[in-house]
């Protein structure tokens, strides 16, 4: 309610309806708002009918002629052949050749891609793919169209990731949900860290250990989400 002075001289229809004035509210958060909300609802309505699907995600910078690239291909492929969907964030690396992947072995690929100062395309081998203006809508898309996290060697964005995953395991907010680290000889030294200082500094509990599940084997990572979607389904 408003009296005296803070009466506006001009209606909330008067002002709709006006051509004339300054645009800058267009950026002001009240707006924001009603765009985050937009997001959501292109979102949740592109992948409502997604079948069963994994986030696999790793650096952007994994050069296509490496050994890591390689893996992100054959986890693809694998999750692709069991019939799952394959989500990455839809950029080059990892993203790309786990898209590749799942593309090549006839499954379902999507790339939720985010905007970036650079310019920025989705890779070539998405066939399902959305672009997001803001993270966080976004890393809801890729929690709540998963049955688990697959992680190969990354940078910030893939442990920030990783660490928003494990974190939502930690606390319930998710339940049954695998997250797997792919490249042992690249993470064993956070897993050391993890489980020496985290654990033994009281700053996680000793069973937190537990929830980051270590593989070379695309089909070992396959097994495990498999397994975890079981055992939510009541197998
Ligand atoms: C060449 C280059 C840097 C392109 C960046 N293009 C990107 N496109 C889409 N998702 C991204 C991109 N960079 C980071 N991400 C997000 O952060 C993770 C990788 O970050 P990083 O490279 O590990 O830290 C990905 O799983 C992805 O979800």
């Amino acid at each position: 309610m408003l009296r005296g002075d803070l009466v506006p001289d001009s209606t909330y229809d008067q002002r709709l309806l006006d051509r004339k004035g300054p645009t800058d509210w267009l950026h002001m958060d009240p707006w924001r708002v009603l765009r985050i909300q937009s997001e959501f609802v292109e979102g949740f309505g592109s992948l409502a009918n997604l079948p069963a699907a994994v986030t696999v995600f790793g650096s952007a910078r994994t050069p296509r002629d490496s050994a890591e690239y390689d893996l992100g291909v054959r986890v693809g492929h694998a999750l692709a052949k069991v019939g799952y969907a394959v989500i990455t964030g839809g950029g080059p690396g990892v993203m790309e050749a786990a898209n590749k992947g799942a593309l090549e072995a006839g499954g379902v690929s999507v790339g939720l891609g985010i905007e970036l100062p650079h310019e920025q395309r989705l890779n070539e081998y998405v066939d399902l793919g959305v672009e997001f203006r803001y993270f966080f809508v976004r890393k809801t898309m890729f929690v709540k169209y998963s049955s688990g996290f697959i992680a190969l060697p990354g940078g910030f964005g893939t442990l920030d990731e990783l660490f928003e995953a494990l974190t939502l395991v930690q606390t319930h907010k998710v339940t049954s949900f695998p997250v797997i680290l792919m490249g042992s000889e690249f993470w064993s030294p956070l897993v050391d860290w993890v489980s020496t200082t985290l654990a033994k500094t009281g700053k996680i509990s000793p069973s937190d250990v537990d929830l980051l599940r270590v593989t070379d084997d695309p089909d070992e990572a396959v097994r495990i989400i498999l397994e975890a979607d079981r055992h939510r389904a009541g197998a």
